[in-house]
């Protein structure tokens, strides 16, 4: 069992995201105090690295099954550790701090793969989740402990093992009289509902669907690669979504399955994109109508999902808006068309900021793990208790 305390009245942290986009690591610098649902934390610094074409392309083959290696996928594990421990002590340095001030980094690592359901089709496939970037190597490069590997405890549980940020939702972002709907749009997009005065008990949480994956994709192949994304949703805005083909789209059965569920790139990844442009195609869109619709099924599924799974349930004032999509003004004003009834804003009003979110609520659920508390969600995550998640690295 941990004994650790903090040696101050605050416990400095750096928090490490590199998400499902596979665009870079993000390190937020946060200062915690307190415990349990008492813990404020405030963002000192944020830092990014980008994730250069090769690299991408190199975690991209990780994560298709046939494509990846297991030399290169023991390589880069420890490879990332270190690109994390670059990430974490430019953050620092930025913030005008020495690591020495640092009490510990956490980092949820670079997802390769994630399979809560796995496939009948052999009998070694347990329920598992697999992220890169080594704790030894974090900690080792840093000089102070690391903490990590997160989801794995709450699949020993049974559950679902994401989404994970509903807890720290929960922590920092629950409110005693608002309805709150707290909805990330990364690669995938997650909610995190937070009824008014919302308690440990009353929390849901679950993946809406694609949330940038899509429209990245669909981007890149209609541009040959010359733009990575539709920055501000400016294609987008040009064009006019295709409603059958959003309708066929919008009928696939992840949208209906009835929470807990998470997903990935393993349902909405290059082979899903690609069967949207091979519609597309055959019906004559312009490479515009064909990215708005890409838009409008992120806009939609995350709409209806709270329409289907939460809002005959409780009331939800605010949808507050975290992740690269946010910036994306041509998806935020379809999700706002969506949800008249709702006030559609950014995280940033909350005092998160929607990039370096899920970088700081990762540096909670290591600073709980640190303290012992448990920091899972079975409401969310289907688990059959709570778990204290996560491992340490010593230096
Ligand atoms: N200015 C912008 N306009 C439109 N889209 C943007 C902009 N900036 C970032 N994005 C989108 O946001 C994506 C990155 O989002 P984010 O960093 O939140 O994802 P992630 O953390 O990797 O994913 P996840 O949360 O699913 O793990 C980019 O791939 C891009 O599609
Ligand atoms: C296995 C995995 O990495 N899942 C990510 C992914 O990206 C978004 C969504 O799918 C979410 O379930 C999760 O990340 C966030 C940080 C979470 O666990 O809350």
């Amino acid at each position: 069992m941990l004994s650790w305390r903090p040696r101050r009245p605050y416990a400095l942290a750096v928090g490490l995201m590199s998400g499902t986009s596979l665009d870079g690591v993000d390190a937020a610098v946060v200062r915690f105090e307190g415990e349990g649902l008492g813990t404020t934390a405030e963002l000192l610094h944020f830092h990014t690295q980008p994730y250069d074409e090769p690299l991408r392309e190199a975690l991209r083959r990780l994560c298709e099954p046939g494509a990846a290696d297991v030399q290169d996928l023991c390589g880069m594990n420890a490879w990332l550790g270190g690109r994390f421990a670059e990430a974490a002590r430019a953050a620092v340095s930025e913030a005008g701090l020495a690591m020495a001030d640092i009490d510990f980094v956490s980092s949820h690592g670079q997802t390769v793969w994630h399979m809560p359901e796995p496939p009948a089709n052999s009998p070694f496939l347990a329920p598992s989740t697999l992220q890169l970037g080594d704790l030894s190597v974090l900690a080792a490069r840093t000089g102070v402990p690391a903490v990590g590997d997160f989801r794995p405890a709450d699949m020993a549980h049974g559950g679902q093992g994401a989404p994970l940020v509903p807890y720290g939702d929960l922590v920092l972002l629950r409110h005693p009289d608002r309805g709150r709907l707290l909805q990330n749009i990364g690669g995938i997009g997650n909610c995190t509902v937070l009824p008014a005065g919302a308690g440990p008990d009353d929390v849901a949480g679950f993946d809406t669907g694609p949330g940038n994956m899509v429209i990245d994709r669909v981007v890149q192949r209609l541009t040959d690669g010359r733009l990575a994304y539709d920055a501000d949703g400016a294609l987008a805005a040009q064009g006019t979504a295709h409603e059958g083909l959003l309708a066929e789209l919008l009928a696939h059965p992840y949208f209906v399955q009835p929470p807990p569920k998470s997903t990935g790139r393993e349902l909405f990844g290059s082979d899903y994109a690609a069967e949207l442009l091979a519609r597309a195609e055959s019906l004559g869109l312009s490479t515009a109508d064909a990215v708005a619709t890409a838009t409008a099924l992120t806009a939609r599924s995350i709409a209806d999902a709270l329409r289907r799974f939460v809002l005959p349930h409780l009331r939800i004032d605010e949808v507050i808006v975290s992740g690269g999509g946010a910036r994306n003004r041509t998806l935020m004003r379809m999700l706002a068309e969506r949800l008249p009834e709702q006030r559609v804003a950014d995280s940033g009003e909350f005092g998160l900021p929607g990039d370096a979110k899920e970088a700081v609520l990762f540096a909670l659920l290591g600073y709980h793990f640190l303290l012992g508390i448990p920091n899972s969600l079975p409401s969310v995550t289907g688990a059959s208790r709570a778990a204290v998640m996560g491992k340490l690295a010593l230096p």
